[in-house]
């Protein structure tokens, strides 16, 4: 009980002081359902007051201990490993957003793949006891390089680090001398003094200074991070002016596109050709036109002649490339088509099909469909660029993006795929291939119909996990060896056009260690919309999400 004495006397201290957080010790031998039963009782009566709940990074003997309580006892023989004892409690309180962890790291620590679980979940304080900390050679504190890494790991997160214990090092030589002394060392008599953690402290604080400072287009991206998003439906909607403005800044992008059409070019005509053969290159779905750019560009970098037909259906973009084509004096070179690819009577055929219709997931702008109606005009021999893209997916632990999808309070937003800057999540199997297009694509049987079942497998150091849903990414080929995507294991260095898309699932997944993760996925194709339905069958069943495109679908 000592620990729900101690538990009432810290909430009735955080609300007597109006704090928005209060640390909760891990209960000590009380029952941790009644713990847990007293803590959901605060998080209900309580607006708004987040509670922390102190975990040890290691299994810790307090959950050894005999407890009246079934639920703990059960947990206590079962447990290996800290996050059991968490995850325990986080289901008890049902996922509760106000319910965060402080992690206290002692000198040994877990498994690299058993600590990466804790970044996908509500992580807000690591408590670093001082004797988790070595010496060095001067006598002065430090961190083994694991701890150095998960400590970086943790600034990378927005963690606080706090520092918990007695003065462990002898450093009574180079205590003042020497170091840097801040207003704050200084007492109102203009004495030095020096709180007896300070040379812990320094030390954490030398570890973030020595962080290479966020490139420039990460600094732009932080207030997308976690932040969910509806995917574009170009095909459906008009594209803002503002949207395609972010595209253009994307030249890693382009770049990638001309590599492609250089390559294609150099193979299509040959050198002793390259005067008198005029190649007819279509740009469908060519936006404000910067792939009309890119492969003009590529035809001046070759030295082959080139005639372009940039189609495009939006017709406030098709404004703009126009002024484009007049200004960079292309008339004779460019001719501009305001209409849909798949219903335009093209007045010629195409040697080589220049698109870019691909969303995080790939096929979810509906590229297959598109191309499928474009590829009438393309000559039997003809290029696609891209000639193939493939999606991926991952399982993952993602809290956060959990409990903002939870707070819709509804079925739809749990069915939806949202575009999401991953960054507070845990990757906890590699991605796996689910859906492959290639274009052009004459098969008499062609789908675009799709089904895939995919089996992961953790490692197995890792332990139990949670599962909140899929990651999902692409990766396209666009010509022979130049390709462009966002898997991670492959991304495309410094492009920023597409983040991962995230599937949700309705109820988190409780993954025992060792246990597989089974998924099935479907691309379903009706008459005016395309939908993904997906579910789980294994370690346990999970609902079928998005049956006949219920909640979440792409228009046609
Ligand atoms: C992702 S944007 C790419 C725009 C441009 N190519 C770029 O890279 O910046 C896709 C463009 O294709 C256009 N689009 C989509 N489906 C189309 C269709 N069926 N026919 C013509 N244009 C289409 C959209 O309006 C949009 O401008």
């Amino acid at each position: 009980m000592d620990s729900e004495i101690a538990l009432k006397q810290e909430i009735a201290w955080a609300s007597h002081l109006s704090l928005q957080a209060c640390l909760l010790p891990p209960p000590r031998g009380g029952s941790c359902g009644n713990y847990a039963r007293c803590v959901n009782q605060i998080l209900q009566g309580i607006n708004n007051m987040q509670l922390w709940l102190r975990v040890p990074l290691e299994k810790s003997d307090s959950m050894d201990e005999e407890t009246s309580d079934a639920t703990c006892n059960n947990l206590s023989s079962r447990l290996t490993d800290s996050w059991e004892w968490w995850n325990s409690f986080r289901l008890l309180c049902e996922h509760h957003s106000q319910l965060f962890v402080a992690l206290d790291i002692l000198s040994s620590l877990p498994s690299s793949n058993s600590l990466g679980r804790w970044f996908g979940e509500p992580v807000r304080a690591a408590i670093i006891l001082t004797d988790s900390f070595l010496t060095n050679a001067r006598g002065f504190p430090c961190l083994s390089k694991r701890h150095q890494k998960l400590i970086t790991g943790f600034f990378n997160h927005s963690v606080q680090i706090v520092i918990s214990g007695s003065l462990v090092h002898d450093i009574s030589q180079g205590s003042i001398e020497g170091l840097p002394i801040s207003n704050n060392d200084i007492n109102f008599e203009g004495t030095p003094i020096r709180h007896p953690l300070r040379p812990y402290l320094d030390y954490i604080a030398y570890l973030y200074q020595r962080m290479d400072p966020l490139p420039e287009q990460e600094r732009f991206e932080l207030g997308y991070r976690d932040f969910l998003q509806s995917p574009l439906q170009p095909l459906m909607d008009n594209l803002e002016a503002q949207t395609y403005e972010t595209f253009e800044k994307d030249t890693v992008k382009y770049s990638q596109y001309q590599r492609a059409v250089c390559e294609a070019l150099l193979d299509r005509v040959p050198d002793e050709r390259a005067s008198t053969t005029r190649t007819v290159l279509m740009v469908v779905g060519a936006g404000r036109g910067p792939l009309v750019r890119a492969s003009l560009q590529a035809a001046e970098e070759t030295g082959r002649k080139l005639k372009v037909y940039a189609v495009e259906k939006n017709p406030n973009a098709v404004v703009t490339l126009h002024s484009l084509v007049k200004l960079e004096g292309w008339e004779d070179m460019v001719t501009i088509i305001s209409g849909d690819m798949r219903c335009w009577d093209a007045p010629e055929k195409a040697d080589i099909l220049v698109s870019e219709l691909l969303g995080s997931f790939g096929d979810n702008e509906l590229s297959p469909e598109c191309l499928d109606g474009a590829q009438r005009f393309l000559k039997p021999d003809g290029i696609s660029i891209p000639s193939s893209y493939t999606s991926f997916i991952q399982p993952v632990t993602a809290s956060k993006l959990y409990n903002d999808v939870k707070s819709h309070r509804d079925l739809a937003h749990f069915e939806t795929a949202y575009v999401v800057k991953l960054h507070r999540v845990a990757r906890l199997a590699p991605s796996q291939p689910v859906f492959t297009f290639n274009h052009p694509e004459y098969s008499d049987k062609k789908s675009n119909q799709r089904y895939k079942k995919l089996r992961f497998e953790m490692p197995a150091d890792t332990g139990s996990a949670m599962v909140h849903g899929f990651a999902g990414y692409f990766d396209a080929t666009l010509y022979k060896d130049v390709h462009l995507g966002i898997e991670p294991t492959t991304a495309t260095p410094n492009m920023f056009s597409w983040f991962p898309i995230f599937f949700p699932l309705r109820r988190p997944l409780c993954v025992p260690m060792g246990s597989p993760v089974e998924v099935l996925l479907w691309r379903c194709c009706g008459a005016t919309k395309v939908w993904y339905e997906w579910c789980v069958t294994e370690p346990s069943p999970s609902p079928l999400h998005n049956s006949n495109g219920r909640s979440y679908w792409v228009g046609l």
